[in-house]
């Protein structure tokens, strides 16, 4: 098999570990009860009822909308053989921002899904006019159809809201039979990774969206294997080393038994296999492949936070890089003095040490940062130290492309002797 640049590719089918590809249902592993659920509930549409809401929960990755769009596939198929029109209208609310283009949204879904206008300006008109189009449009060519809100919790809309824009939206959808504004059968499936989603809805909403739920666990290393055993076939069929599978199953599982992780490691081997001109996948790509994964994924949070959580993960890094041990921890104490001297340079605020901690204790739910309470013995007080999970230096790296701290790592040397004075009064007391 030939790659785009005409080389020899480990991939036959790469498609088949693309996040988004569709797959038969026979690729699917472990979720035998949530089809079975998800089936018992649409069932009733094939029998010229309504089939009840349903909310689909459980962490990333855990097959949600995999499952959901397997079983409406098959109806829709059903349905067509019988001359019925049922219609799966998706939206996935993670970008949306307000009701009024969660609103638009369905619309343009409904109006790809039978070619038809959209028939509404995105801006300038009322919601209202949006949900009567949106109506329209499913009177006109639907029989029957359910709504899949994926990621429905990030739909919270404007903060001045006192009502979230998704608790609205459910309400109104699942009320929409009811009030005659669409004429088939209606049912809305929202899928979240939330477990508490429900305690957050408008009391209303709750009764007139009612759903069934089905709850979708994390997998294990070994279900994790299955998923990728079933898919081995994107690849060449010499082209794995029989220690590829398990070894990203392995560290899939670590993450949460996150199946999108999974395969989204194992095309990232076969990628960069492909890139080294390597024949065959092996161990050193999985691991090399999830170590690019895990700093992308630090440099997008380090991105996301503001300046003065930088700057107290920056002071900390420098502490744990420039003591002379490797992988030393910092003492908050040592760790606050330099983010003292790093906002005197910088001439920003100064928050206090409480806050400080704060910062950096946040960054341990995200795994860069593990933390212990310490005693300094009698008298002595608290103080907690926190150890880097990965390079302090490669952290810092990371934070100094903010335009603001770059003025910082000029004067790295000076930063160096900050460090080792406060270590050495630290240590001294
Ligand atoms: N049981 C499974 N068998 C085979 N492949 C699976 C299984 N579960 C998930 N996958 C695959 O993992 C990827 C993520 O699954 P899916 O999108 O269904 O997860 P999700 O629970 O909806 O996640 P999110 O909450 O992030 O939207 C998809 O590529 C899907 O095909």
């Amino acid at each position: 098999m030939l790659d785009e640049e005409g080389g020899v590719s480990v991939f036959t089918n790469r498609n088949l570990v693309e996040p988004d590809t569709i797959i038969d249902e026979e690729r699917i592993v472990g979720r035998d009860d949530q089809l079975e659920s998800v089936v018992s509930f649409l069932r009733p549409a094939l029998q010229g009822n309504r089939p009840p809401n349903m909310l689909l929960y459980g962490p990333a990755g855990t097959g949600k909308s995999l499952i959901i769009g397997a079983v409406t596939k098959q109806i829709i198929d059903l349905c067509r053989s019988r001359g019925e029109s049922f219609g799966v209208i998706e939206i996935n609310c993670q970008p949306i921002n307000t009701l009024d283009q969660a609103v638009y949204e369905l619309v343009q879904s409904v109006a790809t899904n039978v070619g038809a206008d959209i028939g509404v300006p995105e801006t300038g008109v009322s919601t209202k006019r949006k949900y009567r189009r949106l109506y329209e449009l499913v009177n006109e060519h639907y029989d029957s159809v359910i709504f899949v809100l994926d990621e429905i919790d990030l739909l919270v809309g404007r903060q001045t809201s006192e009502e979230p824009a998704y608790s609205k939206l459910l309400y109104q959808l699942s009320r929409a039979s009811n009030t005659n504004e669409i004429q088939g059968r209606v049912s809305v499936a929202a899928l979240t990774n939330d477990p508490k989603f429900m305690e957050n809805i408008d009391g209303r909403a709750e009764s007139s969206f009612n759903p069934r739920d089905v709850y979708f666990p994390d997998y294990d290393a070994n279900q994790l294997r299955k998923i990728l055993e079933n898919r081995r076939d994107a690849f060449r069929s010499t082209a794995l080393d029989d220690d590829v599978i398990p070894l990203v199953a392995a560290f899939a599982a670590q993450s949460h038994g996150d199946a999108r992780k999974a395969i989204d490691l194992f095309r990232g081997a076969g990628d960069l296999a492909d890139e080294r001109g390597d024949e065959r996948v092996r161990e050193e790509h999985v691991r090399e492949s999830q170590e690019e994964i895990d700093k992308d994924r630090s440099l997008k949070l380090v991105e996301g936070l503001t300046t003065q959580k930088k700057i107290s993960l920056y002071a900390t890094a420098a502490v744990a890089s420039y003591s002379k041990q490797t992988g030393s921890s910092v003492p908050s104490p040592v760790g606050f003095r330099v983010y003292q001297w790093v906002t005197d340079r910088l001439d920003a605020d100064q928050m206090t040490r409480e806050t400080y901690v704060k910062y950096v204790k946040e960054l341990s739910t995200y795994g860069l940062i593990s933390t212990v309470r310490k005693s300094r013995g009698r008298g002595g007080g608290m103080y907690m130290e926190f150890t880097f999970t990965g390079d302090p230096a490669a952290m810092m790296d990371r934070i100094v492309d903010d335009g603001r701290l770059k003025r910082i790592s000029e004067q790295g040397e000076l930063l160096q002797t900050v460090v080792t004075a406060q270590l050495k009064k630290f240590h001294e007391v």
